[in-house]
């Protein structure tokens, strides 16, 4: 059986917890690993609306004419609806584009939430409140994981990252997205099952809420050593919890701002194995597969310098002696737009055929 990856679940719903104590456990997991479960106790996101919000993915993938989603096709502005193979994850090492399909739904004006800022298929037009709520909820959470984030790395102020990322700061590239990965026997000629559903790749924002549903396999992160290990939905500990945890990642964002501390790992979407278990107990990768990201941006205009943190000044002062890289190699200071518009040209190859030269200076 092939092992798992062990990464820490943290339960962060519980007030009267130590919260300096949580705070050090996540930053410990999202050094170590990059990845931590938090635990979903049904307070901070209802178990009835990540419930919901799947149907509403159902509704989206299955039901919903092909044309409707082709009218809202995405565009630079990173929002709408990506088809089978429109991305590229990891355009070096794919011989076809990704399997999945997705639609990205971006922020609500903080001013007027219920003014539509995006195209949307009709089929889902009158679930717009819906997503804006569920949007609300993950923003929420993300901000006390930012604050926690904060408290733990003795950034100062604490609330650095949290207000780095507030609505009324400004415009981000803080993405909904849902996706949905078809059976490997509803593949045509031009892919089998040796092809990936998500290309390798680290997330671009600062950090992403992943939601998922149980015994569906197919998520891996790459390790230290550079082995694939596959990541449980519900992880020991957590069998009888009300829904599977949210499944926390730090992203390249938060990297940078920490010279590297944090780290942004590796991960990909795959058919595991061709009986369709991925050596997870109770989980298969036949049929199709659902998930839902939130990728959370900072406001477009922030900085990628290193964060006023005495943990993180000692870390890349560390890593200088010793003559190891500092993470954000990027030829100059990027800002968080700069480089979410760098990654997302060289994914989606045909949208920025025509800028690919300018993105690709921008790297070192
Ligand atoms: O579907 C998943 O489990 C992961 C998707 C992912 O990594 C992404 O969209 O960035
Ligand atoms: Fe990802």
């Amino acid at each position: 059986m092939a092992s798992v990856a062990k990464i820490p679940v943290i339960d962060i719903s519980d007030d009267t917890q130590d919260q300096a104590q949580v705070a050090k456990e996540l930053v410990e997991a999202a050094i170590e690993h990059g990845f931590i479960y938090i635990k979903n106790t049904g307070k901070d996101i209802p178990v009835e609306d990540v419930d919901k919000a799947f149907e509403l993915a159902r509704k989206l993938f299955k039901e919903t004419p092909i044309e409707e989603k082709q009218a809202c096709t995405i565009q630079k502005n990173n929002r709408g609806w990506s088809a089978m193979h429109y991305e590229t994850l990891d355009p070096k090492n794919q011989r076809v584009g990704d399997l999945k399909e997705a639609f990205n739904f971006g922020e609500p004006s903080p001013t007027s939430p219920s003014i539509l800022q995006q195209p949307l298929p009709p089929s889902i037009l009158g679930d717009q409140p819906f997503i804006t709520h569920f949007q609300s909820l993950c923003y929420r959470l993300s901000l006390r994981l930012n604050t926690l984030l904060g408290i733990g790395l003795g950034v100062s102020p604490p609330d650095f990252f949290t207000s780095a990322h507030l609505r009324e700061n400004g415009a981000s590239g803080t993405i909904l997205r849902l996706l949905y990965y078809p059976p490997a026997s509803s593949l045509s000629d031009a892919a089998t099952e040796e092809d990936v559903r998500a290309g390798a790749h680290s997330d671009y924002g600062s950090m992403t809420l992943l939601f998922r549903l149980k015994g569906q396999a197919g998520l891996e992160i790459q390790t230290r050593e550079g082995e694939w290990v596959p990541v449980p939905v519900c992880p020991e500990g957590t069998e009888s919890d009300p829904a599977p945890p949210v499944l926390v990642n730090i992203g390249d964002l938060l990297s940078y701002w920490t010279g590297g501390l944090l780290r942004s790992t590796v991960h990909r979407v795959v058919f595991p194995g061709s009986g369709g278990s991925n050596g997870v107990e109770g989980e298969t990768a036949e049929g199709e597969r659902y998930s839902m990201a939130y990728f959370c941006h900072p406001v477009g205009t922030t900085r990628l310098e290193p964060v006023p943190s005495e943990r993180v000044r000692k870390y890349t002062e560390e890593q200088q002696k010793q003559g190891k890289e500092v993470i954000n190699g990027e030829k100059k200071m990027l800002t968080a737009d700069e480089h979410l518009h760098m990654r997302l040209a060289a994914s989606y190859l045909k949208l920025y055929e025509d800028e690919k030269k300018k993105w690709e200076d921008l790297k070192a």
